[in-house]
């Protein structure tokens, strides 16, 4: 586990947005972990949000010319993102859509600047690849390209449901439909290196462990 992934995980936890017990995701699974990124809710946090966001996309070599944020989340995740950027010297245009359309002024659902190049979709997490989806139709449709997706959290998971689980996590099957990157800040191998690392989070590790039984990609 690298350091910075490690010092995300820590951030993450110290920052209320991860957090362990018993949760509900979206696609409807007991989960004992929960990444709230809606918590990142302070100008300090969301500068320090968007550092790891900017060095986690500069390390991954992926070439980019600039990011989209889908709304809502994302909106906030791409325009910190861009400002971490560019005090690391990479100057990157940035833009976002609105989830309904504007019919006055200047009207249409993407604000920010026009879609172009090889653009990089900033999001918190996948679940189905919905969101991901939406955003590759509104980058081709513009007629840019879609070069990577960058995520906070990858859990690491098999889509589907119990009983007829997916070989892939929805992640890879982001990559694979769209033959893009995705790339993670941290991943639940990192979150599990955390509980490893500290006796009295001996609990927790116990569940995640038996959830990664589970549900886990191999
Ligand atoms: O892979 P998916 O199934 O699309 O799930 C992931 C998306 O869901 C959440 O946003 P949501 O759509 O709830 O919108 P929000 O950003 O307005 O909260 C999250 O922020 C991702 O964008
Ligand atoms: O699967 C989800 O719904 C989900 C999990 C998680 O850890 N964080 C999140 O925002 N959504």
């Amino acid at each position: 586990m690298s350091n910075l992934r490690q010092q995300f995980i820590a951030f993450s936890v110290a920052t209320g947005v991860l957090k362990f017990g018993q949760f509900t995701t979206k696609a409807g699974r007991q989960s004992p972990y929960f990444f709230n990124a809606g918590l990142f809710h302070d100008g300090a946090t969301l500068g320090q949000l968007a550092q790891f966001y900017a060095q986690t996309l500069l390390d991954s070599g992926v070439e980019f010319d600039m990011l989209f944020g889908p709304a809502y989340k994302g909106i906030t995740l791409a325009s910190a993102t861009a400002v971490a950027l560019a005090a690391k010297g990479r100057d990157t245009a940035f833009a976002y859509n609105r989830k309904e359309a504007k019919d006055h002024g200047e009207g249409g659902t993407i604000v920010g600047a026009g879609l172009t190049g090889k653009v990089v979709i900033i999001d918190d997490v996948i679940s189905a690849g919905t969101s991901v989806r939406e955003s590759v139709a509104m980058i081709r449709a513009a007629g840019a390209e879609p070069a990577a997706v960058l995520i906070a959290l990858d859990r690491m998971e098999r889509g589907g449901k119990d009983g007829v689980l997916s070989p892939l996590s929805a992640v890879q099957e982001v990559s694979d439909t769209y033959g893009i990157p995705v790339i993670s800040i941290a991943n639940l191998e990192d979150l599990f290196g955390y509980l490893s690392a500290d006796a009295s989070l001996g609990e927790h590790r116990e569940a995640v462990a038996a959830y990664r039984q589970q549900y886990g990609v191999v």
